[in-house]
C-alpha cells in the first residue's frame, strides 16, 4: 500500500445479510438495498466518510462460499482474491454475517480465514436476532474465530462507531498480502462451525410462529397464486386511480406554461421551438411521472417486504414448464422497472442456458419506460369507467398489456428451451428472508432516485431528441401552394412518408413513423415526438393541445391497439441491447434478440390491426 493509496476494505458475506446497507452507512452512498438475496451483482466502491479519504470500501455481491456457483458469486470471490487483472485485492475484509442465520455466515468466515487477510466480523441484523431471542456470546465467538466480532444493525447505525474505529486502527498497521487460499474441505468447515456454534450460541431463539403460518398461505399453490395476481392487479389499478389528481396538476401547469409562452413571445422560430418542441414534447412525457412513481412505490415495498423470494418459490414449478425456474423470477420482476437491472440480475442464475433465456425474454416484461406509451393510448381510447362497480377499465387494460408481455415471455422461453444444450436442473435454493415492514428510508430514497432518473432522462436525452425532431419537422419550409400542414414537407415528414409503406399494413401513418425512429433511443421519446409532431401538424395559432385528445381524434381505434401491440414487443431501447451485448459477450445474441422482438412486434401489430378493422 503506497502512502497516497487508500486502504481498501471489502465487505463480504452471504446474500441479504446487509452488506450494502453497511456500505451505505459507512460511505454515505445510496446503493440499492432490498430484502431478497442477489440485490448486488457487481462491485461498488466508495470512500469511507470518516476515514479522511484513506479508507476505500468495496461492496460485493453475496456469496455462500469461496467456491462460486453463479456469476455474481464469482464477482465477489474474484474481487477478494485479487484474481481480476488490473484490480487490486483488498487490504482488509469485513466479513458480514447475519446474526439470525449464524451457521451459514460462519461457514464463509471459516473459509475466509484461510486467505490470511486482516479481518473483522460484523455480526449484522443483531436487532432481528435479539427479537427472536437468539443469544450469542460475542467474546467467545471472537476468541474462537480469532478475529474481532462487532454486533451491528446497519439500518440504525448501531455498532458503526466501533467498526469504524477498527478500520481506522488497521490503516496504521502494515498489511499482509493475500495468499491464495488453500480451501478447507466442506466437511472440515462444517465441523469447525458446529464446534463454534455449540460454544458461542447461548440460546438459538425461535422463528415467530406467524411467519411460518403466513408462509403456508403465501406459498400455497392456489391461494398463493391468487394473492400474487391480486397484488399485481391492485398495483395497476392504483397506477391509474391514484395518479390522476397529480397528473391533472402537471398537465394543467404544462398547458399554462405553453399558453403563456405562446401569448408573450413574438411569432417565430424560437417560439415554435419552445412551444411545439420543448413544451409539447417534454411536457407530454413529464405528465407520466406520478404513474411511474406509484408503480415504483409498489415494487419497492414488495422488494423490501421479503415477499419476492417466496413468490419465486411459488412460481418455480410453473416456470420450469417453460424452461425457466424460480431463479428467473426476481430478474424478470426487476425488468418491470427496467430491463437493464433485470438483465444484470440474471447473474444470480447458475445454469448458463437458463440465464441466457431469461436475458432474451427480459425485454418482454413491461418496463416503466413503456408506461407513458401505454398510458397515453389508454387515456385516449379507453373510457374512464368502472367495471363491475369496482374496477377501473383503464387499469384493467394496463393489466392485460402487462399480462401479454408475461405470457409471451413464457411462450418464447418455451421455444428457446427446446433448442441447444440440455439444461442442468438445479433445485431452487433460495434463502427466505424474514418478513419486514419496509424501511421507509429505502422507499423514500428509492422513489427520489426514480424521480431523478426519470427527470434526468426527460431533461437530457428526451429534451435533446425533441430539439432534433423539432428541427427536422420544421425545415425545410412548406412550398407556397401547400395543401398539407408544413411538417408534411419537412425532413421528418419526408422520412415518415418514406417509411410509411413499411408500417401502413399495421396501421401506422407517417406521423407515427416519425416518432418510432427516435423512440429507439428510449421508449418515452416516442410520446414526446408525437407531442411535437402533432403540435406542428396543428393550426399555427393553436397552442399545443394536450396530446391525449389529439390522438383520440386523429387515430382510429385499430391503429391505437396496433400501436400498443407494437410496444409490447418492439426492442425500442438501445441501452438494453448494449447491456445484452456486455452480459452475453456476443453480438449474435443481440442480433437474435432484436430480430425476434421486431418480428413479433410487427406480427402482433399486424394481427391486432387487422382484427380490430374486421371487428370494427
Ligand atoms: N432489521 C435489520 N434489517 C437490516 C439490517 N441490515 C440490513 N437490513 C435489511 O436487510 C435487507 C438486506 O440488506 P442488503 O444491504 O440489501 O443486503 P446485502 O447483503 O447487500 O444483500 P445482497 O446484495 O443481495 O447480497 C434489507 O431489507 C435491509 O433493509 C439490520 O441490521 N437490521
Ligand atoms: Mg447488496
Amino acid at each position: 500500500m503506497s502512502a497516497e493509496q487508500a486502504m481498501q476494505v471489502a465487505l463480504i458475506g452471504n446474500p441479504n445479510c446487509g452488506k450494502t446497507a453497511l456500505f451505505n452507512l459507512l460511505t454515505g452512498a445510496r446503493a440499492k438495498v432490498a430484502n431478497f438475496p442477489g440485490v448486488t451483482v457487481e462491485r461498488k466502491h466508495g470512500l469511507m466518510r470518516e476515514g479522511e479519504g484513506r479508507i476505500e470500501i468495496v461492496d460485493l455481491p453475496g456469496t455462500y462460499s469461496l467456491r462460486p456457483s453463479s456469476l455474481d458469486e464469482r464477482v465477489a470471490v474474484e474481487a477478494i482474491s485479487g484474481s481480476i487483472p488490473g484490480l487490486r485485492a483488498p487490504d482488509m475484509l469485513v466479513a458480514v454475517i447475519d446474526a439470525a442465520n449464524l451457521s451459514l455466515g460462519l461457514r464463509l468466515v471459516v473459509e475466509l480465514k484461510s486467505m490470511n487477510l486482516p479481518m473483522v466480523v460484523a455480526m449484522n441484523q443483531s436487532d432481528v436476532a435479539r427479537a427472536r431471542g437468539i443469544k450469542i456470546d460475542i467474546e467467545q465467538l471472537s476468541t474462537m474465530l480469532g478475529v474481532p466480532v462487532i454486533a451491528t444493525v446497519a439500518v440504525t447505525s448501531h455498532g458503526a462507531d466501533e467498526l469504524i474505529a477498527h478500520l481506522k486502527k488497521q490503516v496504521a498497521c502494515s498489511v499482509a498480502r493475500p495468499q491464495h487460499p488453500a480451501l478447507a474441505s466442506v466437511e472440515s468447515v462444517h465441523q469447525q462451525v458446529e464446534t463454534i456454534i455449540n460454544k458461542a450460541v447461548i440460546d438459538p431463539g425461535t422463528i415467530p410462529v406467524w411467519q411460518d403460518r403466513f408462509d403456508r398461505w403465501v406459498m400455497h399453490p392456489v391461494l398463493g397464486s391468487i394473492l400474487l395476481l391480486l397484488l399485481l392487479f391492485f398495483m395497476f389499478q392504483a397506477v391509474f386511480a391514484w395518479a390522476e389528481p397529480l397528473m391533472d396538476l402537471i398537465e394543467g401547469s404544462v398547458l399554462a406554461i405553453g399558453s403563456w409562452l405562446a401569448s408573450v413571445m413574438p411569432d417565430g422560430l424560437l417560439k415554435s421551438l419552445l412551444v411545439d418542441g420543448v413544451i409539447a414534447g417534454v411536457g407530454s412525457v413529464v405528465v407520466f411521472l406520478p404513474q411511474i412513481l406509484i408503480l415504483f412505490l409498489f415494487i419497492l415495498m414488495l422488494e423490501d417486504s421479503g415477499y419476492l423470494p417466496r413468490a419465486a418459490f411459488l412460481l418455480d414449478r410453473t416456470m420450469r414448464l417453460f424452461g425457466l425456474s424460480g431463479r428467473a423470477f426476481i430478474p424478470l420482476l426487476s425488468s418491470f422497472a427496467c430491463a437493464i437491472p433485470g438483465i444484470m440480475a440474471t447473474r444470480t442464475i447458475q445454469d448458463p442456458k437458463e440465464r441466457l433465456i431469461t436475458i432474451m425474454v427480459a425485454p418482454l416484461m413491461t418496463c416503466s419506460a413503456r408506461l407513458p406509451v401505454y398510458a397515453l393510448i389508454i387515456a385516449a381510447f379507453v373510457p374512464e369507467q368502472t367495471v363491475a362497480g369496482l374496477f377501473n377499465l383503464q387499469g384493467i387494460t394496463l393489466f392485460v398489456l402487462y399480462l401479454a408481455g408475461i405470457v409471451s415471455s413464457a411462450i418464447v422461453a418455451y421455444f428457446m428451451q427446446k433448442h441447444g444444450a440440455e439444461t442442468m436442473t438445479y433445485p431452487l435454493m433460495l434463502e427466505l428472508p424474514s418478513y419486514r415492514i419496509p424501511v421507509w428510508r429505502n422507499i423514500v430514497y428509492g422513489l427520489y432516485d426514480r424521480a431523478r432518473i426519470f427527470l434526468r432522462r426527460v431533461g437530457g436525452i428526451i429534451l435533446a431528441l425533441m430539439v432534433v425532431i423539432w428541427f427536422l419537422s420544421s425545415f425545410p419550409a412548406a412550398p407556397e401552394n401547400a395543401v398539407h400542414p408544413d411538417i408534411y414537407y419537412s425532413y421528418a415528414g419526408q422520412i415518415g412518408r418514406a417509411l410509411e409503406w413499411v408500417f401502413a399494413p399495421i396501421g401506422f401513418g407517417w406521423q407515427i413513423c416519425i416518432a418510432l425512429i427516435p423512440g429507439m433511443a428510449a421508449r418515452e421519446v416516442a410520446v414526446g415526438a408525437l407531442g411535437t409532431v402533432y403540435a406542428l401538424s396543428g393550426e399555427e395559432e393553436q397552442v399545443a393541445e394536450m396530446l391525449v385528445s389529439t390522438i383520440g381524434m386523429q387515430w382510429s381505434l385499430a391503429t391505437a391497439f396496433a400501436f400498443l401491440a407494437w410496444y409490447v414487443y418492439a426492442p425500442q431501447c438501445l441501452s438494453t441491447l448494449a447491456v445484452v451485448r456486455r452480459e452475453t459477450n456476443s453480438w449474435k445474441q443481440v442480433t437474435i434478440m432484436a430480430v425476434y422482438l421486431f418480428a413479433l412486434a410487427y406480427l402482433a401489430a399486424f394481427a391486432t390491426y387487422r382484427l380490430a378493422l374486421w371487428l370494427g
